[in-house]
């Protein structure tokens, strides 16, 4: 056992998603008149975020976040909870009101190189085979939330040895797709 706690999809061991697995629930933490969203796609570049805007389970440093399709995204049940935790923030993030939760969060700019994904967290979901988290993004901004900055190299080789690569953005896949948009949009390429 490693007694660095990162988030506890991962503490134990990174789980492998399935192939075959197509979606699912996910679910606010209320005891009664739970807030539902159901995702009708497998998930994408599932990775461990570090900052401070994202949600996370009490107890971790690190958020669990991963991208679907939008219109792949509703919400089934109890949607009145929900808010918007920063209405200026490029990401929406919905949030249910009385537990905390956030249940997704989505890019309104249709110009945003993300527009058109939502963001979930999948251990909101009872559903097995959701694809795993790849990377951490965000790493630095651990700091930010309290983490001691002598703790930095520990937490790095946690993750490192998880296969979870530490970036302090997003991963080059992420950033060179988001450079790529920009050129594009500008011209340029
Ligand atoms: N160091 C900042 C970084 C915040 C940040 O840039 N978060 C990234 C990853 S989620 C982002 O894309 N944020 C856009 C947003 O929150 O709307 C913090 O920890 O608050
Ligand atoms: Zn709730
Ligand atoms: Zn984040």
């Amino acid at each position: 056992m490693n007694d660095i706690k990162l988030h506890p999809a991962v503490d134990n061991g990174v789980n492998a998603g399935s192939d075959r697995f197509s979606g699912g629930t996910l679910h606010c933490h209320c005891a009664a008149n739970r807030v539902e969203v159901t995702v009708n796609a497998q998930c994408q570049h599932n990775h461990l975020c570090g900052c401070t805007k994202c949600w996370k389970p009490s107890g971790a440093i690190f958020s669990q976040a991963a991208v679907v399709p939008r219109d792949a995204l509703s919400v089934t049940a109890n949607e009145d909870k929900l808010q918007v935790v920063d209405p200026a923030a490029t990401i929406q993030r919905h949030a249910c009101q009385d537990c905390g939760v956030h249940m997704y969060g989505r890019i309104e700019d249709t110009t945003h190189p993300f527009h058109g994904l939502d963001f979930i967290h999948t251990e909101l979901s009872d559903d097995p085979g959701w694809a795993a988290p790849e990377f951490a993004a965000f790493t630095s901004s651990i700091i930010e939330a309290g983490t001691k900055p002598e703790e930095m190299d520990a937490i790095r080789a946690r993750l490192k040895a998880l296969g979870l690569e530490p970036y302090d953005c997003l991963s080059p896949p992420l950033m060179d797709a988001i450079a790529t948009h920009v050129a594009k949009s500008k011209g340029i390429l």
